[in-house]
């Protein structure tokens, strides 16, 4: 693995040679800040995206992790999630359940999954009401900057057009500032209704990793972390930017091809 502290505020690079290293090394990742936070406040809040970061997250069910991790501390939320039901192919709720959830023993109560009988403006009002009682529970933390939730760890996908959770390119969406949780009825890549966690709740938890593999998203890993200038598309994950937390990007060599110093990292 190539680790680079990113120059430009960006965040720290984790660039692997393999599918197989990213995987062990996100897991490593994962269970240290759990280990970290279940010391420190004695739960670990994590927040999941869906999509292709599940099968990058698998390694966790398998030894040592499955053992030495203290599952029964975690709270699980989801960053964002489809409007359909939890049985649906398409749910990031049934993808985690089959990949993860069901594999670890994780406390079912603990898990903070979307209100599937409900429309997108409803289940995002209950997904906020959700977090709002577990911030007042003090289950999850609260960012002293400006009192959004302040999850231990939010763990996104990128999308080729650089969209993170359910926040695209040019949607109204990006620029809610006043809700926790919110709700999209056009995303422009199936299927179209949707919640997501806000971009101010993106940033404000203690750590956000993004996780990003394959050829067809470097042109986004690109326009995402190196100095594009300023006519550059401002792409949802270049605004992840935690106010007072660590971003980490785990990609692997395809991903990063497009980075402005790949050559310095695939030298290392
Ligand atoms: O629709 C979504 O897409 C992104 C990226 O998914 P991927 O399969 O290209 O990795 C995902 O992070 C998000 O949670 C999901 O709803």
């Amino acid at each position: 693995m190539a680790l680079y502290g990113a120059d430009n505020g960006r965040g720290e690079l984790r660039i692997h040679d393999s599918i197989d290293e990213l995987s062990t090394d996100l897991a490593d990742y994962i269970a240290e800040l759990s280990d970290a936070s279940v010391k420190d406040r004695g739960v670990f809040t994590i927040a999941l995206s869906g999509g292709s970061l599940i099968g990058l997250m698998g390694r966790l069910c398998e030894a040592p992790y499955k053992k030495t991790v203290d599952w029964g501390k975690w709270h699980i939320f989801w960053a964002d999630e489809r409007v359909v039901a939890k049985s649906h192919a398409e749910s990031n709720y049934k993808l985690a359940k089959d990949g993860l959830l069901s594999k670890v023993p994780i406390i079912p109560n603990h898990i903070h999954s979307i209100n599937d009988s409900a429309s997108a403006e409803q289940a995002a009002e209950d997904y906020e009401f959700i977090v709002r009682q577990l911030v007042r529970t003090r289950v999850i933390n609260v960012s002293q900057i400006n009192d959004c939730p302040k999850f231990d760890l939010i763990i996104l996908g990128m999308g080729p057009d650089g969209h993170v959770a359910s926040l695209f390119p040019n949607h109204s969406a990006l620029n809610k500032n006043d809700e926790w949780v919110t709700f999209i009825t056009d995303s422009p890549k199936p299927p179209p209704e949707r919640i997501t966690f806000t971009m101010p709740v993106l940033n404000s938890a203690s750590n956000v990793a993004v996780v990003v593999t394959g050829i067809g998203k470097s042109e986004a890993v690109h326009l995402a972390i190196d100095n594009v200038g300023p006519n550059c598309p401002l792409l949802p994950a270049r605004m992840v930017r935690p106010s007072n937390g660590k971003l980490v990007w785990f990609l692997d060599k395809s991903a990063a091809s497009e980075l402005d110093n790949f050559s310095q990292f695939s030298q290392s």
